[in-house]
């Protein structure tokens, strides 16, 4: 009998804390990291990289199927780095263009086919922590512990515009709203695996928690569920 590596999801609306969080998690359990809103960011870059236009489904799905990726494990104190066709794209697929580019590609199904395998293909020992919108209710059904992790727009748009201000990015807090409001609306609203909570997930609202109550919070189910080994 083979046994399978657990595996714990997050999944919440952009800016609810998911990557926080599960970078945190995986860094402290020992854990493989799967940060599958990057696949779809790598997927709306590559594809203006090479003119495909993203309402074509047929050649996104070839783009996905073909992405050239690695993922580099986070050395000490930094976060995960991403390699695309050998250049690093870890911070340039990271800015809200890219994000509703990659919201608009995730919304066609045949993209989000041919991503599938890919994102299980991460489920390997110790264990697997996966962030993204459809971990815990298509990806890995099965998962040991399901967290679905929300927080208010406004309390989302503020932190997210303390995370580009920080960058020296030139920011509007009007239009950040507008944008992770309008990218709210599109992954919840899609007919393929839509935004939802699994029936069996845990909800954490973090709007008034900071990241070391909910690593807390989380860490208490863990414990509970005994899966930390
Ligand atoms: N509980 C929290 N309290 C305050 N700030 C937080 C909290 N959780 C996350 N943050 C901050 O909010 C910002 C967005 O968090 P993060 O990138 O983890 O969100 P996300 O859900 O992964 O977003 P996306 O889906 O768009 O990638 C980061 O700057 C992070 O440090
Ligand atoms: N499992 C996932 C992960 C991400 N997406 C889409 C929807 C998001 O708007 C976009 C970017 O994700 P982020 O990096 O902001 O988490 O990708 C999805 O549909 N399913």
């Amino acid at each position: 009998m083979t046994t399978q590596a657990a595996v714990i999801t997050i999944d919440g609306p952009s800016g609810s804390g998911k990557g926080t969080i599960a970078g945190l998690l995986a860094k402290q359990l020992g854990w493989n990291l799967l940060d599958s809103g990057a696949l779809y960011r790598l997927l709306a870059f590559a594809a203006r990289n090479h003119g495909v236009d993203l309402t074509n489904e047929e050649a996104l799905k070839l783009l996905a199927a073909h992405l050239d990726v690695q993922f580099i494990a986070a050395a000490q104190g930094q976060g995960q780095r991403i390699i695309l066709e050998g250049e690093e794209v870890t911070e340039a697929i990271r800015n809200e263009g890219i994000g509703a580019g990659a919201s608009q590609v995730a919304s066609l199904p045949a993209v989000r086919e041919a991503l599938l395998q890919r994102q299980r293909a991460f489920q390997e020992m110790p264990g697997l922590v996966a962030d993204g919108r459809d971990m815990g209710t298509v990806v890995f059904p099965d998962a040991a512990l399901k967290i679905f992790l929300t927080a208010s727009a406004e309390e989302r748009a503020r932190r997210r515009y303390l995370q580009l201000k920080a960058k020296g990015d030139d920011v509007n807090l009007a239009s950040l709203l507008d944008e992770i409001r309008a990218r709210d609306e599109r992954d919840t609203q899609r007919a393929v695996a839509p935004l939802i909570p699994a029936v069996d997930a845990i909800q954490l609202d973090s709007t008034e928690l900071s990241i070391e109550q909910v690593m807390e919070r989380i860490l208490s189910e863990i414990a509970n569920r005994d899966l930390a080994g």
